[in-house]
């Protein structure tokens, strides 16, 4: 068991607190053939235009692009796994009202859930770093395998409200907005690039290399490497 001290624990989701089949697998095929009803459905909706007019842009397609072009655009970057925000934020709507309808269940690492009950019950403050939506999010822990866990955080970071995972910008922007001296922060993914931009803002880290997952035989080079959460602690200073 390795102890650390801080006042805030951030998480990543993806290959952190779920297997990353329940996002690859799971999500992405409930989103696949939702996405063209969806922005036919939403057509007026601001956001919907929003991420309609970037898709465009970013997959250089013309104005004239119509939704089947738009929806192979999002099915390539599903496909390639680029966790482009205009996908994000449209996949998002959809997982949103996937699990209001209960269609969708997040299955959670088992160590997972006693983790982070212990770190809120000592007082420490939990917030998500993750390339899904804040909506996305949101969603994705009211109905988990082991309940309604959103009471759990008091704030979501994404990369529209932050920005990208990989950039270091992003890690000083959430400690900004959690009022937090970066020292005093710890962050949790399984992708180390983005534990190497959340060390150059003076954030603490570790690495969850879980076996079975894509990132099980990473090199974590000098972050503090775990197979599962059960092996850390972390106290209030
Ligand atoms: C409903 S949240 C789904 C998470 C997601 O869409 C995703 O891409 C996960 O990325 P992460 O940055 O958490 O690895
Ligand atoms: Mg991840």
């Amino acid at each position: 068991m390795t102890a650390l001290t801080a006042r805030w624990v951030v998480v990543d989701i993806e290959g952190t607190l779920t297997p990353t089949s329940q996002v690859h697998v799971v999500l992405y095929d409930y989103a696949r053939p939702r996405l063209g009803p969806w922005i036919t459905d939403h057509a007026s909706d601001p956001v919907v235009v929003d991420a309609v007019a970037q898709i465009r842009s970013l997959g250089g397609l013309p104005d004239s692009a119509g939704v089947d072009e738009i929806v192979a655009v999002l099915h390539g970057w599903m496909d390639a796994d680029q966790k482009i925000a205009p996908l994000k934020t449209l996949q998002g709507l959809i997982w949103q009202r996937g699990y209001a309808e209960g269609d969708l269940v997040t299955e959670l690492f088992p160590d997972v859930v006693p983790a982070l009950r212990a770190w809120h019950d000592k007082g420490l403050d939990l917030a998500v770093f993750s390339s899904g939506s804040v909506a996305g999010q949101v969603a994705a822990f009211s109905r988990t395998s082991e309940g309604d866990i959103t009471s759990l955080f008091s704030s979501h970071f994404d990369t529209v409200n932050a920005g990208p995972k990989r950039e270091a910008p992003s890690y000083r922007a959430i400690a900004s907005a959690l009022g937090a001296p970066s020292a005093e922060i710890v962050f949790f993914s399984d992708v180390p690039a983005e534990l190497d931009a959340a060390v150059a803002d003076g954030w603490q880290t570790v690495g969850l290399a879980r076996p079975g997952e894509p990132f099980a035989d990473a090199d974590f080079g000098t972050h503090l490497a775990v197979k599962s959460f059960a092996e850390v602690s972390v106290d209030l200073p």
